[in-house]
């Protein structure tokens, strides 16, 4: 498939028009993506789904208890009036794109990630693939590393086009104040001290993965990335207008509409294990189709991996972790839904 020494590349596969994925991109019957699980949004409904919440509200008890029952029901919300600059997500989402689908192969390897190292920066293929697992995700992705200031080097990101630096420097500074914000809005939410989330996470790791999906000659077979929950504390995602990312409520898998302008906050494992499980992170996957490209940012903020995570609440019902032992189990086990995280339940 690929030329000698190569990293195969999900892009190339696709553009070799065959009609048929390679049999490792094939899911187990039980993973695919069945029309018979899937819940699509509902087009009239009063509610969206998930619900999309105003930040511009100035009634912020209404706030609080907006965000604290999208927590609650969902683990996952969108916010509109948030602050960012919508010409900000766009050029985001435009340099990302850009990336992908004006950049030759050859260009592109130059950012190769390595791939034997769990996070590492640049472009890849198999990120969220565990050591034994053979079935991957239909996805090529850029990962850049943002936050602290020290992990920032520009320089390992591209620039064939003049403004990315600055683009995703500037998108990264944006988000990590959304995120301190929306932290902030939940831990009120839980009657807890204004900080007290955001103190329990410490310093943002800030990642930036851009996620590029090619079309897929056999959706119903394919997923563009498996089922997962994000290993941080808060996952702030924007995606372009083909839809594909689901999230999975009361047992069924829905479909999030994409919406312009706004942010998907999704909440992420240390959150669920800080909140004890009050609010529970959003298990997530993506699909893919047949006719056109879909492309996510994601911007994850993580603690530090030194940093020991446990409950606020009393009694606990997790176990404390050290946050670097949980990435480390999460990427020898693989994602497998949210596996990882019942493994620290007290009485599973
Ligand atoms: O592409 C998407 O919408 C989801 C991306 C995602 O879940 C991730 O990168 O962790
Ligand atoms: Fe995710």
């Amino acid at each position: 498939m690929s030329t000698a020494g190569e990293p195969v590349t999900v892009q190339s596969i696709a553009q070799t028009g065959n009609s048929v994925v390679p049999p490792q991109y094939v899911q187990p019957p039980e993973t695919r993506p069945t029309t018979k699980t899937t819940q699509h949004h509902q087009n009239d409904a009063a509610e969206p789904s998930p619900l999309s919440i105003n930040l511009g509200d100035e009634d912020t008890n209404r706030l609080k208890e907006e965000i604290g029952r999208a927590c609650r029901d969902w683990g996952a919300f969108h916010v509109i009036n948030h602050g960012v600059p919508i010409q900000l997500l766009d050029e985001m989402r435009c340099v990302g794109k850009s990336f992908f689908e004006n950049c030759d192969m050859e260009q592109k390897l130059r950012y190769s990630c390595d791939s034997t190292l769990p996070a590492s920066e640049g472009y890849g293929s198999r990120m969220l693939v565990a050591e034994n697992d053979s079935v991957l995700d239909w996805r090529d992705y850029f990962d850049h590393h943002t936050l602290p200031l020290s992990r920032r080097n520009p320089a390992k990101w591209p620039n064939f086009q003049s403004d990315y630096r600055e683009v995703v420097a500037e998108y990264s500074d944006r988000m990590k104040v959304l995120a301190q914000r929306l932290l902030v809005l939940i831990s009120e939410s839980l009657g807890l001290p204004s900080s007290c989330i955001e103190e329990a996470v410490g310093e943002f790791y800030q990642n930036i993965t851009v996620s590029y999906y090619p079309p897929c000659p056999q959706p119903d077979l394919t997923l563009g990335l498996q089922s997962h929950s994000d290993m941080g504390a808060v996952t702030l995602l924007i995606q372009d207008d083909v839809e594909g990312l689901q999230v999975f409520k009361d047992g069924e898998w829905v479909t999030v509409r994409p919406l312009h302008g706004g942010i998907l906050v999704l909440l992420a494992d240390q959150t669920e294990i800080i909140t004890n499980g009050k609010y529970r992170s959003c298990q997530h996957q993506a699909i893919t189709n047949s006719e056109r490209a879909r492309l996510s940012v994601a911007t994850f903020h993580d603690p530090a991996k030194t940093r020991k995570i446990l409950p606020v609440f009393e009694p606990p019902v997790y176990h404390e972790v050290m946050y670097g032992d949980y990435v480390s189990s999460w990427y020898t086990k693989g994602p497998e839904g949210k596996r990882n995280i019942d493994a620290l339940l007290l009485t599973p």
